[in-house]
């Protein structure tokens, strides 16, 4: 039979119909009264308290849980890489990635640290990645790692020339993320990071940033890897010269990804938006990570209250990410790296502040008086 030519089949991938529910209040009051009966001064645990209730608010827990821990390392390549943008070559990309299988980079130490279980993609490294040779890969604390192969296509295409992807590689990539995110929060991961490898992806972080937002180009590319200022130059002229080939649309974020973006940044942004809709907390890293929520709350506003910033990195562009978001970092220790370093190193202090409501006792049976009225 003739196919009918008038019929064509849309692909309609899960995160294009997610349902984001909206925090609980309920919840939250339900924290905050609690907080106020443990055995301490009231708000003497600082931005501790105010955690615990977006916690709270987040899970629909009075009593939240984040364990286990997880985080999720999204790997691609970059056309615009090959242009002279980073400080390293973009095989650094793969070879990293085999790191990370082998548990031998910063993320898999910080997550045997942190307890956390460490899940790696390939949604768009430039080469195959044969995994084989490396051992264990189980994901396990002390281990290396999960790794899933989900490649919509080896690295995307130079952006300064024309569009980095497909809008329907964008949409598959998303679809990796998502899908990744959920199989980690079915494993039980009650908290999910985001982290990410890809040589060249400061300058499609910046770019993407950029075209939502409109802010100057310059404020938002910094040195990356470690560039000197004469490459920092031509990464801006890269950024730019990307905006003006591409003019992605600033109100349509699929658009924004697909142009100037790059197959991890947009995987990260469905992981984002699974774990709003599963009422994960999601546990931001750097730049990139965070111009991935950008997208994703661009998409879909309702994702922001499940969106925890984890620390500033050096990068000009993430605090101002951050202050758009209206998330305030746990710490900056100056970290420049990505993986989701940052992200893990922040999972004791997202956990102390859910224990904290969990496991301390009140005035009333500890038996310590409680202020004056
Ligand atoms: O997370 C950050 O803020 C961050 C800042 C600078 C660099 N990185 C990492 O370095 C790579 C991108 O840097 P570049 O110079 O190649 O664009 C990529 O693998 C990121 O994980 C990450
Ligand atoms: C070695 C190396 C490790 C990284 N991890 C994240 N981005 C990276 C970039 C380089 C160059």
């Amino acid at each position: 039979m003739d196919e009918d030519p008038f019929c064509e089949v849309i692909e309609l991938y899960s995160w294009m119909s997610r349902e984001i529910p909206l925090p609980s209040e309920k919840s939250a009051e339900a924290a905050r009264r609690r907080l106020d009966r443990l055995t301490k001064p009231q708000g003497s645990l600082g931005r501790l308290e105010g955690l615990a209730v977006e916690l709270a608010a987040a899970t629909g827990e009075e009593r939240p849980k984040v364990r286990p821990a997880g985080v999720l390392v999204m790997a691609g390549d970059h056309g615009v890489a090959a242009g002279g943008v980073s400080a390293y070559p973009p095989e650094v990309t793969a070879q990293m990635v085999l790191n990370f299988l082998r548990g031998g980079a910063a993320v898999n130490v910080l997550s045997r640290v942190a307890g956390a279980a460490v899940w790696v993609v390939d949604v768009g490294v430039g080469v195959e990645i044969n995994p084989a040779g490396v051992g264990s890969t189980t994901g396990a604390a002390g281990s290396g790692a999960v790794f899933r192969v989900r490649k919509v296509r080896p690295g995307t295409a130079d952006m300064t020339r024309g569009p980095a992807m497909s809008r329907e590689e964008a949409e598959r990539a998303l679809d990796v993320g998502w899908s990744v995110a959920i199989e980690m929060i079915d494993s039980g991961i009650r908290l999910l990071a985001l982290g990410e490898m890809g040589i060249g992806n400061t300058t499609a972080a910046a770019a993407v940033a950029a075209a939502l937002t409109g802010w100057p180009e310059g404020d938002l590319v910094g040195l990356g890897t470690g560039i000197d200022p004469v490459r920092r130059q031509k990464k801006l002229q890269a950024v730019r010269r990307a905006l003006a080939v591409n003019r992605p649309d600033p109100s349509d974020a699929v658009d924004v990804l697909s142009k100037v973006g790059g197959l991890e940044i947009a995987g990260l942004a469905g992981a984002a938006l699974a774990g709003a809709a599963r009422r994960v907390p999601v546990l931001m890293d750097g730049f990139i990570a965070s111009a991935a929520v950008l997208a994703a709350v661009h998409i879909d506003s309702r994702a922001l209250p499940y969106m925890f910033a984890s620390h500033r990195s050096v990068e000009p562009g993430h605090g101002r990410i951050l202050r758009w978001l209206g998330r305030e970092p746990l710490f900056d220790l100056d970290l420049r790296l990505g993986e989701g370093t940052g992200a893990v190193l922040a999972m004791p202090m997202m956990e102390a502040a859910a224990r904290i409501l969990d496991e301390m006792a009140t005035f009333e049976e500890a038996g310590v008086s409680d202020a004056e009225a």
